[in-house]
């Protein structure tokens, strides 16, 4: 018998799905990333929405400003920007953005389906084709919050709804588009994504690989375990564990780290979004051992998202311990605070260096 292994040291990992927010928020919220990732994929839903490349250039110099305020500078982590995606998406912005070289993405929100996306798509083949068109040509991948919005159908299938309603569809029309199905949650999505053809990819949280939706209701109502697409059964935390841990190039590693303020997930209609940010390779170190498979972490969170995106691997290491590490009760967040995922509670493994 082999003994377990006291500590990890893989190359420096990214975040190919994460929220910094804006504003006084974004400052607290940056340094937390920076501190394990190299790169992130930046989620373009603010208030307005990042829909131009000058709107993403201007968001890019803010995060940029903050890192520097935060005491970090830009050689410590690059922000990897995203368009959001519109009924009105011009192929010209489609174009710029690809041309700019710091766009990597179009962000799929379909209006209505979570925070902020208001101003999404109403009828993603009706009404975007032209931008879909000009994303296939110019090798723009389309990342997409993989959810149909009908209130017809239950929360808990609206992601296997979305296969066959939307993505389907979608890649029959645009085979040689690249996509990245975000947050994956569910069994039929990783089924989905593993043996589809063409290039498709799939990014996991760490919490969908810990928790399944008993975790929402453990001793009553828990909303800082509350996140779109919402956690599900047991079967489905298997699957997507199964797929993270199997080798697969297809699947790598999306925090979805999404803060909001205490005050708004502590409320009668509490918003959507686990903070994960802190302490994400410490949640994904976790789960990678709970199945004995740490020897797989290092591609699921360094190797897999850049050959997907077609970006050089990172420089440089990040190494965890395993030990006993206390997730903090809340974190300054501007003038409010944030409850961390899993505040309160111990995780076998932390970040040293
Ligand atoms: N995941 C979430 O529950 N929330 C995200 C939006 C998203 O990624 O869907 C947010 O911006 O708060
Ligand atoms: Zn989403
Ligand atoms: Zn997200």
């Amino acid at each position: 018998m082999i003994d377990a292994p006291q500590t990890l040291t893989i190359v420096r990992p990214d975040d190919w799905h994460l929220h910094l927010r804006d504003g006084a928020v974004l400052e607290s919220v940056i340094a937390d990333t920076a501190r394990q990732f190299a790169r992130a994929i930046v989620m373009p839903n603010l208030k307005p929405p990042v829909t131009t490349p000058e709107l993403a250039a201007a968001y890019r110099d803010r995060i940029y400003a903050a890192l520097r305020r935060a005491g970090m500078d830009d050689g410590d982590f690059t922000p990897l920007m995203t368009l959001y995606l519109t009924d009105n998406t011009r192929v010209e912005d489609v174009l710029r953005a690809r041309e700019s070289g710091f766009v990597h993405g179009i962000k799929l929100y379909p209006a209505g389906a979570t925070t902020n996306s208001d101003a999404g798509v109403t009828d993603l083949l009706g009404r975007c084709g032209a931008a879909l068109e000009a994303m296939q040509r110019c090798g723009m991948p389309l990342l997409m919050h993989g959810e149909v919005t009908d209130p017809e159908v239950d929360l808990f299938d609206r992601e296997a709804v979305f296969i066959d309603r939307v993505m389907i569809p979608l890649r029959k029309a645009y085979p040689e588009l690249k996509v990245v199905f975000e947050h994956l949650t569910s069994r039929e999505g990783v089924d989905y994504v593993r043996d589809a053809p063409g290039p498709v990819a799939a990014t996991i949280t760490a919490h969908h690989l810990l928790y399944n939706r008993n975790a929402i209701f453990q001793g009553g109502i828990r909303p800082h375990w509350y996140c779109l697409p919402v956690l599900k059964r047991e079967r489905h935390r298997q699957a997507l564990l199964d797929a993270a841990t199997s080798g697969s190039g297809r699947f790598f590693l999306g925090t979805d780290s999404a803060p909001h303020p205490r005050g708004l997930k502590e409320h009668a209609c509490g918003c959507a979004g686990c903070y994960t940010a802190l302490h994400a390779m410490e949640l994904y170190a976790t789960a990678f051992d709970s199945v004995g498979r740490l020897d797989r972490l290092e591609a699921f969170a360094s190797r897999n998202g850049p050959a997907f995106y077609g970006l050089p691997v990172n420089g440089g290491t990040l190494t965890l311990q395993r030990g006993s590490y206390a997730v903090p009760q809340e974190l300054p967040m501007a003038d409010s605070t944030v409850v961390p995922l899993a505040a309160g509670e111990t995780l076998g493994w932390q970040v040293v260096s």
